[in-house]
């Protein structure tokens, strides 16, 4: 994980937001949480770093994680996450039942969850060709049987990541300006921007 931004802008008015990059192991989290929080200047933390050594053991083992297994993980990320409050943060989570991303969305301040979502085909292909992670591919099918997609309900939106990374990042700027133009028509923006113009880069 990375820490907050020593030198945050003075004219950050707007509340802060959380961003929780989530999807099924090797979906492409990390690629675009890492994108946009160099984008945003929010500190980024990544929940693989989060898991007690047990949890990782028993995933690089083929054996899948439960309930009692991710609680008290997704517990000490939603702490993490309102340390955060003061700038609002970006953090890889796979999230993937409602009751998780609901624990996750008690984090002080506003929870977005971007659900970067890829076809079964190409995901089995880039987990194959990845190399140097704990988390077998072989665990893929019991990530998808307990994925839970978001409800129409929550705060946050489906990206597809079928096709390029740039178009990953692409369709997230897309959506966070709208939800943030949303937000500041209600005199509430959900974060502050501290690129240039995200929407036209
Ligand atoms: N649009 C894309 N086109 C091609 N390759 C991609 C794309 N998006 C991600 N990848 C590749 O797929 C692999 C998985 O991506 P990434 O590590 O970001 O996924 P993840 O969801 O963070 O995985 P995990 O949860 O298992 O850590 C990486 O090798 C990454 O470079
Ligand atoms: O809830 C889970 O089963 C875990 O978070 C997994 O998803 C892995 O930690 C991750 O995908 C590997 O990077």
């Amino acid at each position: 994980m990375t820490n907050p931004p020593t030198n945050p802008s003075p004219s950050r008015a707007a509340p802060p937001c959380h961003l929780v990059v989530m999807g099924v192991s090797g979906s492409g989290k990390s690629t675009l949480a890492a994108a946009l929080a160099e984008e945003l200047q929010l500190p980024m933390a990544e929940a693989d770093e989060f898991h007690p050594e047990a949890n990782i053991a028993k995933m690089a083992a083929q054996t899948p994680l439960t309930d009692e297994d991710r609680w008290p993980w997704l517990r000490a990320l939603r702490d993490w996450m309102s340390e955060q409050a003061q700038t609002g943060s970006v953090i890889t989570c796979s999230a993937l039942r409602r009751s998780y991303r609901d624990l996750l969305d008690t984090a002080e301040g506003r929870v977005i969850f971007l659900h970067v979502d890829v076809d079964v085909p190409r995901l089995s292909t880039r987990l194959a060709h990845r190399s140097g992670h704990f988390m077998p591919p072989e665990l893929l099918e019991s990530q998808l049987q307990t994925l839970e997609p978001l409800d129409p309900e929550e705060d946050g939106v489906r990206l597809p990541n079928d096709t390029t990374i740039e178009d990953l990042l692409s369709a997230a700027r897309g959506w966070l300006s709208s939800t943030r133009d949303a937000a500041a028509s209600a005199d509430a923006a959900p974060f502050t921007d501290h690129s240039t113009d995200w929407k036209n880069s």
